[in-house]
């Protein structure tokens, strides 16, 4: 509690210090223990003046792989992960407000697969590092994030960037996420019938800026693109893999290697003998997506802000470019990877897996969300150089929670 007290206490008083003009800014800092790897955001925010609300400023980024799910074994070593982004924090933040910047880390899908004893084991490890840090260390600092929250925050950040969530005029954007192991989809539905049609469990109030918004979300635990990955080739919750060889219509017909991923290691390769090419590929992925999902018909004909590995796989198949992102359509995507599949040896350099992620993203978003060949995708990175990341919404929970009111 006395924590709490503090951390007030130094961004209400106006006590503008004259001498040091910038005296009114603070800190928040937001760990994302990702599927495939764990990042530290380090926002900056301006107080400007007491009646007004904090600004942000800026952030910091950084990350390393693999995520904390590669060491479902070894907590301690995956623990040491996190303390060596937060050592980063130190260089960072000014030490007088070491003990009042917050810092918090939310686990997504990667943790939500493994078992509940070695997810707790990775996450106590990690409260042991934030305990001996000299930050804020708020209770339930370290935990696995709820799905519904990770497409909310992540909803909340695109459009508290793009400035949808202040003034009039608000015109929202849906949001769609592709991790590695969970995908996500969020929206403001506009319509009553959207209300009507869909399950309860998608619909969610949340509160954030003086504001109330009901939203449709949802995570897929497993449909990420890696979860995809081996989904497609049957080996996506397998007990005993080792040794086992998956073969696929996907992969490059001589292909033969090994995958790590989840702590276990998985052995695939091409269809050597069979076929190969976009058109045996997407009746594979098709099996993974169809009726799977829910389809929300509002969305078929709006436009949506895409990142992760939409973003990643656009750039890697040069439809974008890394630094400006882009707008695509759904058509564009499958255009791609029938480029990409029935000239396998072609692209075999970047990745081996590359037809398979575009002919995925392909059938996740025709046949799995029900989107247009002619929907708008905007592929975005970063907004006014803030990564687009569920962890600025977190944050700026995090502060609410706190007792600074947004
Ligand atoms: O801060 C970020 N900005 C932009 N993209 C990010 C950020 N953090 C993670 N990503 C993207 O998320 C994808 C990896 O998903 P992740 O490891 O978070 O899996 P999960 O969400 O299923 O747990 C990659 O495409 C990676 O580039
Ligand atoms: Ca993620």
């Amino acid at each position: 509690h006395s924590n709490r007290e503090m951390w007030f206490q130094d961004f209400f008083p106006p006590n503008v210090c004259p001498v040091n003009a910038k005296a009114n800014t603070f800190y928040g800092i937001m760990f994302d223990a990702g599927s495939t790897g764990t990042r530290i955001h380090i926002y900056t925010f301006v107080q400007k003046s007491p009646e007004n609300l904090p600004e942000l400023e800026g952030e910091i980024f950084e990350s390393v792989k693999p995520g904390l799910s590669a060491y479902a074994d070894q907590p301690e070593k995956g623990a040491e992960t996190v303390k060596r982004l937060l050592d980063m924090a130190i260089d960072a933040v000014p030490p007088h407000l070491w003990k009042k910047t917050p810092v918090v880390l939310k686990a997504t899908a990667g943790l939500r697969l493994l078992s509940e004893e070695k997810a707790q084991a990775l996450l106590l490890e990690v409260r042991e590092v934030f305990e001996e840090s000299p930050f804020l260390v708020p209770e339930d600092s370290v935990s696995i994030m709820d799905g519904s929250y990770e497409g909310i925050l992540a909803w909340i950040t695109v459009n508290f960037l793009t400035g949808q969530l202040s003034g009039q005029n608000q015109h929202t954007v849906g949001t769609l996420d592709l991790g590695g192991a969970s995908t996500q989809i969020t929206f403001l539905p506009q319509f009553e019938e959207t209300l009507k049609e869909t399950p309860g469990d998608f619909l969610t109030s949340f509160e954030m800026f003086n504001s109330t918004y009901k939203l449709y979300t949802h995570s897929y635990l497993g449909f990420g693109l890696k979860a995809a990955r081996l989904a497609t080739l049957g080996a996506l919750n397998m007990e005993a893999v080792d040794g086992q060889m998956f073969r696929s219509s996907c992969l490059p017909k001589q292909l033969e290697a090994e995958w790590h991923f989840g702590g276990v290691k998985y052995r695939y390769g091409g269809n050597k003998e069979g076929e190969t090419g976009f058109k045996p590929c997407y009746l594979d992925v098709l099996k993974v997506v169809k009726g799977k999902l829910h389809q929300p018909d509002e969305i078929r004909g709006s436009s949506f802000y895409a990142f992760s590995y939409y973003y990643d796989r656009a750039v890697d198949t040069n439809l974008i470019d890394y630094e400006q992102g882009g707008v695509l359509e759904v058509k564009d995507f499958e255009r791609k990877a029938k480029e990409v599949c029935d000239n396998m040896e072609r692209y075999n350099s970047a990745s081996p897996f590359l037809c398979m992620d575009l002919t995925y993203i392909t059938a996740l978003l025709k046949e799995g969300f029900g989107f247009r060949d002619n929907t708008l995708l905007q592929l975005t990175k970063k907004v006014n150089n803030i990564e687009t990341s569920w962890t600025l919404g977190a944050t700026f929970h995090l502060l609410q929670s706190l007792g600074i009111t947004y």
